[in-house]
């Protein structure tokens, strides 16, 4: 109960900072102008006093009902996202990268609060999480990659598509022996290598179209934003077929949805094939039986 209090309100105060760190560029975006800052519900200091309440009492949840550990993942993790992410993500596509660490703490949080994050399991948990954020957010911000850079974001989505599609690609991939890399250290069992990897041959078939579109698509801007070619025509609109890549958004939006079914099928499937889960009705394992 603790675990998920504590979470909760670290993860609220995380988020609280960052609407009130970015609500003049969160009111320059479809996705993100209806926030309470940008619409003066509540001021950006209002914005910060939640995110002090709400971080303090999750930290002192996590330190007082569950343990040291989790305490400082959860504090730390704060400041990753409010602090060094939210700063990135106007000055170099490095933001995702940083922000992805972000997504993959909760996850050993949660296994901190149990066990020692010395089993290799945590670390190939929070690296599953680490790799979907790619899949996931690089089709997300493709999208909307003109609504980024109107609003000054730098995201490879708009500086680089072949390189953002690449990214996506690479971690629909490394999915496969994360995967199996949890039934190998014991967290699932082996059936769980199988299923896992038809759900990730899945993802990684959206992905490879989606880098097939855009794999000869120009760089148009440095890491930091700047522009390459100061000439470069961008498209009008954020939606629609011509873009920064100059194709649609079609496998995009696929890869998109495909990513946001795919996480809970295989944290479902995980759970289902947790090591001994099937003990009652099968039996343990003859090896672990002696
Ligand atoms: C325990 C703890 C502190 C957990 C933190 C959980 C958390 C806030 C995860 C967010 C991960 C992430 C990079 C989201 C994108 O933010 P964004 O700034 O790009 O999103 P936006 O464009 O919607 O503002």
């Amino acid at each position: 109960m603790f675990l998920t209090l504590g979470t909760t309100l670290t993860s609220g105060a995380a988020n609280a900072i960052n609407m009130g760190r970015e609500h003049i560029y969160d009111g320059l975006m479809t996705r993100t102008r209806a926030r309470p800052v940008v619409r003066k519900l509540i001021t950006p200091n209002d914005a910060f006093a939640f995110a002090g309440v709400s971080g303090t009492l999750g930290v002192a949840a996590l330190y007082f009902g569950v343990n040291p550990t989790v305490a400082l993942l959860g504090g730390a993790n704060i400041a990753l996202y409010s602090g060094l992410y939210t700063t990135l993500k106007r000055r170099s596509i490095t933001n995702t990268w940083v922000g992805a660490v972000v997504g993959a703490v909760p996850p050993l949080m949660g296994w901190a609060a149990s066990s020692s994050l010395s089993d290799p399991g945590a670390w190939f948990l929070a690296g599953l999480l680490y790799a979907w954020q790619f899949p996931h957010f690089n089709a997300l911000s493709y999208s909307i990659r003109d609504e980024y850079r109107r609003a000054g974001y730098v995201m490879t989505a708009w500086t680089s598509p072949a390189l953002n599609a690449r990214v996506a690609l690479r971690y629909s991939i490394a999915m496969f022996p994360l995967c199996i890399g949890l039934s190998y250290f014991g967290v699932t069992d082996w059936v769980f290598a199988l299923d896992s990897s038809i759900v990730n041959g899945w993802l990684t078939y959206q992905a490879y179209k989606f880098w097939l579109e855009h794999r000869n698509s120009p760089k148009v801007a440095r890491h930091n934003g700047q522009l390459l070619d100061p000439n470069y025509k961008f498209s009008s609109s954020s939606s629609g077929s011509a873009g920064s890549g100059g194709a649609s958004n079609g496998f995009a939006r696929k890869l998109f949805w495909g990513s946001v079914i795919h996480l809970p099928a295989v944290l479902v499937l995980a759970m289902m094939h947790k090591k001994g889960q099937w003990d009652w009705l099968f039996g343990p394992d003859e090896e672990e039986a002696f």
